[in-house]
């Protein structure tokens, strides 16, 4: 440890995690649920709230998991693009992947982190959007860890990627070849779906939408077909609240029944979990068949694709300097920086 250590730089890749067993599914949506950025109320209140949304949600997240084969694929799945980055660096850089709501929580992950004493800490969200949900929950957490154990290193963190050429291009190239295959059965329909969010989050400034639909345009644009027909749609919408619309299962119902082929194209994940393969393959796939669609295609998610890959590392290593934050809690001057990057 200290001078001696061999580790000069740690990446730590940034998601929410998933169940990784079935036993998990409650304490991981407890978790979710008593996240101050997901439900702000004060405590007792948020314990109470929490214990009681996450029970009610108990049984649909365990039949999800259940269909997933008792798990979600979400941590297995950016290990894989962990090890993909890390054979980009160095021997003295190492990647971590830090879940906020799962195995291996931020919390332990920190603590190995800080065994190292690295000289440099790059955080790394896996969300191309910032969301206050999200990554300003992750950031978050970190930024309280470093004050809770008085531990200060030099940190970056990146905030959000919405129109990295790594991201969008694997994206763009995918949709290429689906389009072909979709146009057999009349002229596709593109819908860009992303998470949804509650209204009330986006009223309150987040800027979650803002650059959904910024990603959005860049893969029209690049698509550069004429003509084309698409619109950006939000899905996995939870609770009573109204979330910003219109939602995905709504422009799949119309667009089915009026006989477009479909193309689903998931734009805020980077890698495959439930909300890809239950929600929008198994759900919605069926939906659209039970509503006349003459087609269903489900472009898959960037995963390990070696443009996204090297879009992270271009991300981490500064080559990328829009929406990326110089140093932790500073200024970064950008004007679609979230008010996280803004707070000095
Ligand atoms: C862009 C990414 C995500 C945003 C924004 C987001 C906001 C958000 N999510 C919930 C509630 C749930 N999310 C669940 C799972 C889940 N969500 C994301 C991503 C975003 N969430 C991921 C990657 C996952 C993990 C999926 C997996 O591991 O398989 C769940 C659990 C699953 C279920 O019951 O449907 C819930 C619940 C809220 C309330 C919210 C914003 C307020
Ligand atoms: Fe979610
Ligand atoms: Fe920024």
């Amino acid at each position: 440890m200290g001078q001696g250590s061999q580790i000069k730089r740690v990446v730590v890749l940034l998601n929410l995690g998933g169940p990784t067993s079935m036993a998990e599914v409650g304490p991981f949506l407890f978790s979710l649920f008593y996240d101050k950025a997901i439900i702000n109320f004060p405590n007792p209140f948020r314990w109470a709230l929490a214990k009681l949304i996450s029970s009610r949600r108990l049984q649909e997240a365990s039949h999800i998991y259940e269909s997933l084969g008792g798990k979600s694929p979400l941590y297995e799945e950016t290990l894989k693009q962990r090890d993909a980055l890390s054979q980009l660096l160095d021997p003295e850089t190492q990647v971590f992947v830090a879940m906020r709501h799962a195995f291996p929580r931020t919390e332990v992950v920190f603590e190995e982190v800080r065994k190292l004493n690295p000289q440099e800490v790059i955080l790394l969200p896996l969300y191309p959007q910032y969301s206050t949900t999200t990554t300003g929950s992750a950031l978050e957490m970190w930024r309280a860890l470093e004050e809770k154990f008085n531990w200060h290193p030099q940190t970056r963190a990146v905030c959000c990627y919405p129109t990295l050429s790594g991201f969008i291009d694997p994206i763009v190239s995918k949709i290429q070849e689906i389009y072909a295959e979709a146009e057999r059965h009349g002229k596709p329909y593109l819908i860009l779906s992303a998470h949804g969010l509650p209204e009330k989050v986006i009223k309150a400034g987040d800027p979650y939408q803002m650059q959904v639909e910024k990603t959005a345009q860049a893969i029209v644009e690049k698509l550069n077909i004429s003509d084309l027909d698409w619109i950006v749609s939000y899905q996995s919408r939870v609770g009573p609240l109204p979330w910003i619309k219109p939602y995905t299962e709504e422009v799949l119902k119309a667009a089915a029944r009026a006989k477009k082929p479909i193309i689903m194209v998931p734009i805020a994940f980077v890698s495959e979990h439930s909300e890809t393969l239950y929600e929008l393959d198994q759900m919605y796939g069926q939906l659209a068949e039970t509503e006349g669609a003459p087609g269903y295609y489900r472009v898959p998610t960037v995963s390990t694709d070696s443009s996204f890959i090297q879009g992270l590392y271009d991300l981490m290593s500064g080559n990328t300097p829009i929406f990326s934050c110089p140093q932790t809690f500073q200024k970064c001057g950008q004007k679609e920086c979230p008010p996280f990057c803004k707070r000095s």
